[in-house]
């Protein structure tokens, strides 16, 4: 194990579940279908990031809806992208192993996410990885989501962890942009969006279109047999 990193800190959609496509539809839908938003495809892909109320806030302004509207639209989303995803639920390839690995070797785990708690709930205990994280950072944990560096600081903070110590795995470049605010590297895993749209950002040290590419076995187990098991 490369000993510089002592912690991991995951982003959860898109980075250890490849979903944000379901993500872009349900927003979609409540944003242009039901509140009438002028905004394609690709403008939906673009301003969700964040929290859900920050996401209705960027589109909408300060004086569209009242805080138990927010709640209702943002658990209305959810529920639409749980019930299209559910079927489609699973690790991105080899990341099962790479957990496993990561735990043996004694490196610390968190997840670092935008979405709400009961999001990270249907995922992890869907999926049966709870007992691999030390700490659990939701939308709910958080005043300002990335990318502002709370999120990752937090969850460093809760790992006991100093920033320097954490490797931050992202999909998205306000994910990474999160990170580099938080004074952390990142890997990118490039289910999304295309290793160009992160040129900004110094801060990537690593992009892998799964757990399983040989790029990540050396930067952190310099290992050379895959993580399939
Ligand atoms: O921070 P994460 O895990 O990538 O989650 C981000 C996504 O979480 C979803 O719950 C939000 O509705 C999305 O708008 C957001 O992009």
């Amino acid at each position: 194990m490369n000993n510089t990193f002592k912690a991991f800190l995951f982003d959860l959609n898109g980075t250890m579940i490849d979903d944000m496509e379901y993500h872009t539809q349900a927003w979609y839908q409540v944003l242009t279908g039901q509140l009438g938003a002028s905004l394609d495809y690709a403008e939906v892909k673009k301003e969700m990031y964040g929290k859900n109320a920050e996401v209705l806030l960027r589109i909408f302004g300060p004086n569209r809806f009242s805080p138990e509207e927010i709640e209702y639209l943002s658990v209305e989303k959810e529920k639409q992208y749980q019930a299209a995803f559910k079927p489609h639920l699973k690790l991105i390839e080899g990341l099962d192993a790479f957990l496993e690995q990561a735990h043996q070797a004694g490196i610390k785990m968190a997840i670092c996410s935008a979405a709400i708690t009961a999001n990270i709930d249907f995922v992890i205990d869907g999926l049966g990885i709870r007992h691999y994280f030390g700490a659990i950072v939701s939308a709910d944990d958080v005043t300002t989501s990335k990318p502002h560096p709370e999120t990752f600081l937090k969850g460093a903070e809760l790992l006991g962890m100093a920033p320097e110590a954490c490797i931050v795995f992202e999909d998205a470049p306000k994910g990474v942009e999160a990170a580099a605010n938080a004074g952390m590297n990142a890997v990118v895993l490039t289910t999304m969006h295309a290793r160009e749209e992160f040129a900004a950002y110094t801060n990537s040290i690593c992009f892998a279109p799964n757990y399983n590419d040989p790029a990540l076995r050396t930067i952190f187990f310099k290992m050379p047999q895959t993580f399939n098991r």
